[in-house]
Order: C-alpha cells, then sequence, then structure tokens
C-alpha cells in the first residue's frame, strides 16, 4: 500500500485538513507461512497492536498531535479496548452495508433462525429487510462455509460494541432508510457513506489501494459513450482457472467492448492461483478489448463510455456503481457479495444476475455470461437499470453535498467526539484533542476529510 500509493511520513493535505499514514510491523517475517491463516494472522495483529498502538499514540502526543478518537474496522475489535485503556473515546466504522452489520447481528444473538446444518436451506426474515434465501444471506453464516475464521472474526466485533460511543457505517440514509432506522435504536449508528465520494476533495491525491493503477483512460476515451463493459472482481475473490475461460469466452462471444481486471496471483508461486486467459484471446478481442491487472476504478466507474460494471458486488464497488449511476452484472461470490447482490438487482434494481455464489457452487457459462451481458447493455431491461442508478448517483451526491443527510451525520459524530473527549478528560486523559486515527484497511479518504 506504501509502495503503491508513494506514501510518505509527511502530511497531505486533504480538504481543510491533512491526513498521513502511518504503520506498523506484524512482527512475522515477509512470506510467513502463518499470515495465510486468518486466525493466527487476527491474534498476531491484536498481540502486536496492543502494544505500538499505545505507543504511536504517546509519540504523536509528544510531537504536538495528541489523538483525540480511535476509530477501527470491523476486524480488529480489539483497537476498541486501546481506546478504553488510554481512555480515549472510541468509534467504529462498518464498511459493508447495515443490512449485513443487521444480519450478523440477529445471527450473533440467535434472534431469529438462521440456515443450519438440519435446515440448511430455510429462508430468513429480518425486520425491515426483504425476505433473504437461504444463499442470499452473508455466506460466511452458511453451515458448511469454508470461511469461518472470518465468522469468527466478524461475529467477535458484536461483543465488543457496547463501547465505541459511535458506529459509523459506509452506506447512506436514503439508501437503506427503514433498515438504518431500525438498527439506530439499538447501535449509536451514523450513515456517512459513500465516503469515497467527498464534494470538499474532489481530486484528492490520498489513496489506500494496495496496488498501482494499470493506464487505461486513454483506451476509454477512444470508445463510444456507453458501449464498454467493465468487468472487476474486486481485491481478494479468485477464480478457477476454469471459471476463467468461460468468463473470457462469455466476453468475446457477446462482442461488446471490454475492459478487463485480472490481478497478479497473490503470491508468485502459489501454482494453484496462476490464471491465463485462453490462447489466442487477445488477438481475437483486438481492439475491443483490454486487460489490466488494476484499474482506476473509480475514474472507470465515472467514465462515459462505460456502459456496465460486471462485479463481484463487494460492497465498495457496490456503492461506487450506485454512486456513479452505473448498472451493475452482479456476479457475487460469497460473504456480503450474495446479500449485496440481492439488494443490487431486486431492491436498488441497478443490476442483472449473473448467479447466486457460494451455495451454488457450480461453473457460470459462457453461454450464460454473454447472454447477462447482452441483457446489461442493449434493450428495455439496459435503459431501465440505467435509469435507476442515475437517481441513486443523485442521491448519494446529494448524501454528501453540504447538508444532506451523510454530510450532517459526520457534523454529529465531531460535536459527539467533542462532548466524549470533554466527558473523558474529566477522567484523565487531557491533552487538547487535534488528530483522529483511522484504523481501517478500506479506503477512508472521505471521511478523514470530513474530520478534517
Ligand atoms: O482494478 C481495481 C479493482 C478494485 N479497485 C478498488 O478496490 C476496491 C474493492 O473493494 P470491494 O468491492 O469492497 O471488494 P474487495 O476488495 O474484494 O472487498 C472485500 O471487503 C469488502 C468490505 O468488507 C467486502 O464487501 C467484500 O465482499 C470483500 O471481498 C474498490 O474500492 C475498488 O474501487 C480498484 O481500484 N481497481
Amino acid at each position: 500500500m506504501r509502495k503503491a500509493n508513494n506514501i510518505t511520513d509527511e502530511l497531505t493535505p486533504c480538504g481543510d485538513g491533512f491526513i498521513r499514514f502511518e504503520f506498523f510491523d506484524d512482527g512475522w517475517e515477509k512470506g510467513d507461512i502463518r499470515c495465510e491463516d486468518l486466525d493466527q494472522y487476527l491474534s498476531q495483529l491484536e498481540l502486536v497492536g496492543k502494544q505500538v498502538i499505545p505507543q504511536m499514540i504517546r509519540k504523536n502526543a509528544e510531537q504536538g498531535r495528541p489523538v483525540s478518537c480511535l476509530i477501527n474496522n470491523p476486524f480488529i475489535p480489539w483497537v476498541t479496548d486501546v481506546a478504553t485503556s488510554l481512555g480515549l473515546p472510541s468509534a467504529m466504522l462498518w464498511v459493508q452495508s447495515c443490512a449485513c452489520f443487521a444480519a450478523y447481528y440477529h445471527y450473533h444473538h440467535g434472534i431469529v433462525p438462521f440456515p443450519d446444518v438440519e435446515h440448511p436451506e430455510i429462508d430468513v426474515q429480518l425486520p425491515c429487510m426483504p425476505l433473504l434465501k437461504y444463499d442470499e444471506v452473508p455466506s460466511f453464516l452458511y453451515p458448511t462455509t469454508p470461511f469461518a475464521s472470518l465468522r469468527r472474526a466478524i461475529l467477535g466485533q458484536y461483543k465488543n460494541l457496547d463501547k465505541p460511543f459511535c458506529i459509523l457505517m459506509e452506506t447512506f440514509e436514503e439508501l437503506e432508510p427503514e433498515l438504518i432506522q431500525h438498527m439506530s435504536e439499538i447501535f449509536p449508528i451514523k450513515a456517512v457513506g459513500p465516503l469515497f465520494r467527498n464534494p470538499k476533495v474532489p481530486k484528492t491525491t490520498v489513496q489506500g489501494d494496495f496496488r498501482k493503477a494499470d493506464d487505461c483512460i486513454e483506451w476509454l476515451d477512444t470508445k463510444p459513450p456507453s458501449t464498454v463493459v467493465y468487468v472487476s472482481f474486486g481485491s481478494v475473490v479468485e477464480f478457477k482457472q476454469d471459471q476463467w475461460n468461460e468468463i473470457a469466452h462469455g466476453l468475446l462471444n457477446s462482442g461488446v467492448s471490454f475492459l478487463l481486471v485480472m490481478k497478479l496471483p497473490p503470491q508468485k508461486d502459489a501454482g494453484q492461483y496462476l490464471h491465463v486467459l485462453p490462447d489466442g484471446f487477445l488477438e481475437k478481442a483486438g481492439n475491443k478489448g483490454k486487460v489490466v491487472k488494476w484499474s482506476p476504478q473509480e475514474k472507470v466507474l465515472a467514465h462515459p463510455s462505460v456502459a456496465c460494471f460486471v462485479t463481484h458486488c463487494g460492497w465498495n464497488s457496490s456503492m461506487e456503481a450506485l454512486t456513479s449511476g452505473m448498472p451493475v452484472v452482479a456476479f457475487p461470490q460469497w460473504g456480503d457479495q450474495v446479500t449485496n447482490a440481492k439488494y443490487l438487482v431486486d431492491i436498488f434494481k441497478v443490476g442483472a444476475r449473473m448467479c447466486r455464489g457460494e451455495a451454488e457452487n457450480r461453473l457460470i457459462t459462457r453461454d450464460e455470461i454473454e447472454k447477462c451481458l447482452l441483457e446489461a447493455t442493449a434493450g428495455p431491461k439496459a435503459v431501465e437499470m440505467k435509469q435507476n442508478a442515475m437517481k441513486w448517483k443523485e442521491a448519494a451526491e446529494a448524501a454528501v453535498a453540504e447538508g444532506g443527510s451523510s454530510d450532517r451525520n459526520i457534523g454529529c459524530f465531531i460535536d459527539e467526539m467533542s462532548l466524549e473527549i470533554a466527558r473523558k478528560c474529566n477522567g484523565g486523559y487531557n491533552e487538547a484533542p487535534k488528530s483522529v486515527v483511522v484504523n481501517s484497511n478500506e479506503k477512508v479518504v472521505g471521511l478523514a476529510g470530513s474530520l478534517a
């Protein structure tokens, strides 16, 4: 992340203030095999982080920047304990939808029956939400999920949720209105999204990508309006080679122009992750297709040549698509993606469904892919999805504009933080507050800008 974005120790101007990233070592050698076991890795991060973060905070205070609030993401709930031990206010930044937050909450407390080993295919009805079929529930909650460690990590946070004075959410009130209101009766939720779209910092240089983006905007500039399909599956989803083959042939057979992101495998030597495009693919595609390892996605989604977005429905990609007025082809795999796909297709009505994700456990064929691409790029369904997407774009922009719901919520957060600090000052921590630590591996540029 540091290399990909040329991050230095300097303060970078952002909005009315500045932002700076600080990193700490996880204490393991590069390539340590234990990093691949999430349970082990998260424990190590906690062990090291609990020692190092207080030191970082002290050092900042000594340098005239006393920290006023710690914000953690859901995978590192122990940061809240660090805040408590230092007498600092803490908040949590939930980086998925309110719907998924509600699903995990109801599961954790056993309030509503979820699919289990004996009843793996029951539907789930949660308050203020559409009926979720068994395969539309976040897949980490399936009894058969291979990602049990992620379930533990996510549910772990619900043990600590009585401590943060605020739960910031990467959503906006107009997107999930009844649900946000309902969950706000249980938790101190503030919807502050979309975080990547901050009108006060329209051209920020602060980025948190893991990779450097390849050039593709000039290529898009050569294409007519609304003709290119953008295909990207986020930063962690991996397909087997046979699924890549079907995707490649589906793209070629559909005849549409496309920009395809094929990430580098996570480790050069991890043979099972190496994937290639079918022989002759690039030649057949010619100037109709471009393949990159990483794209500047926000710019791509805002480009007039792009007609639709084939996505794994990660929440950042979903929010970016909605905020850019971009229809989607939903190609979910696991976790919250299956729930996001349900919302994108059936509730927000901006998506065509390509597949249903983990529970299906099948190869999505080139014919299905071709059919779905054509449906999403031409004809009445494409027009309707575009119209709906444009409405969400307007709503998202209004939410973060001055006086919009997310802008007001950030304002309330700051006010409440000041009160918390005043309250804590009486209890011991009495430096004048100047900076906020946002501890998350997600993009939080907009948040930091607004905080400043
Ligand atoms: O070529 C690319 C591909 C992606 N991105 C960016 O990378 C982010 C991808 O985020 P997301 O869509 O959320 O996908 P993942 O990175 O895979 O996110 C993981 O974490 C998310 C938040 O918890 C979950 O919603 C997802 O299911 C989970 O896969 C977005 O900001 C994209 O703009 C690029 O800039 N260039």
